[in-house]
């Protein structure tokens, strides 16, 4: 996968050389390219932004640097329909970012991020390029930030994790708290490891019985009430009877 980020903060993305994404990029499993968006400004000032047309408050991102700027990152190589880019905007006005717009953008062999900084970007930017792939206005959450660079380093290590060769079996996202199968949707139980007493505190003891029914279903119900506890919205999303059957085999 081909990952472009085009940014007034190249620096911010330097996380992406770091970890899960730096390893992918180092195995060439990603290939991820960062671009100064105030490459593609000339006059004096590198001036990406102007006041809003209709007044208010803020600025609003200049549609020509962004036009010239994805024309020329564009022009190495794209193509249209499934095996073309995607443009992801972060926006705090785009669909909520989720496990399952991971799956799907993971599937995609070229992303193309436009961090907005500032009120957005102007709007015809998008509506310009959707004439010629999929544009997916995103927000990874209800809050407020300076600039979609953080929802970039978010969305980018989701996705990557998702791409084979990236994740080793041991830590597969096979079993993800937002994965497919009987725990879908359910948040993480609690978790433990040694030693078996820290501070006068133990572990519950069916984690050490060795009855791995009995440790399934444990998991499966403090999942459960967990879940029920920070994500009630969630609960009703599980499919419990998929426990039964889980249960009945282990
Ligand atoms: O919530 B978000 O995903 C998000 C994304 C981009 C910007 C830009 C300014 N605030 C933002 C918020």
């Amino acid at each position: 996968m081909r990952l472009d980020v085009l940014t007034i903060f190249p620096e911010y993305l330097e996380p992406l050389n770091v970890s899960l994404v730096g390893k992918a990029r180092a195995r060439g499993v990603l290939d991820v390219r960062v671009s100064d968006l105030r490459d593609w400004t000339y006059d004096r000032h590198n001036t990406v932004d102007d006041t809003p047309y209709g007044g208010g408050p803020g600025m609003v991102m200049k549609t020509e640097p962004w036009g010239d700027a994805l024309d020329a990152v564009l022009a190495d190589g794209y193509e249209a329909g499934a095996h073309g880019p995607a443009l992801v905007v972060p926006t705090p006005s785009g669909r909520p970012f989720t496990q399952e717009l991971a799956v799907e953008l993971s599937a995609r062999p070229w992303l193309v991020f436009t961090p907005a900084r500032y009120e957005g970007i102007d709007r015809r930017v998008m509506d310009e390029y959707a004439t010629r792939m999929p544009v997916y206005e995103v927000s990874i959450g209800d809050y407020v930030l300076a600039g979609g660079e953080a929802a970039v380093l978010v969305i980018t290590e989701a996705v990557a994790r998702l791409l084979p060769g990236v994740l080793g079996n041991a830590e597969s996202h096979r079993d993800d708290s937002f994965a497919p199968g009987a725990m879908a949707n359910l948040l993480e139980g609690p978790v433990y490891t040694k030693p078996p007493v820290w501070r006068g505190r133990g572990i519950p003891p069916v984690l050490t019985s060795g009855h791995h029914g009995k440790i399934a279903r444990w998991r499966r119900d403090e999942a459960f009430r967990r879940t029920a506890e920070n994500r009630p919205d969630l609960i009703e999303r599980c499919d419990p009877s998929a426990f039964d059957k889980k249960d009945r085999e282990t």
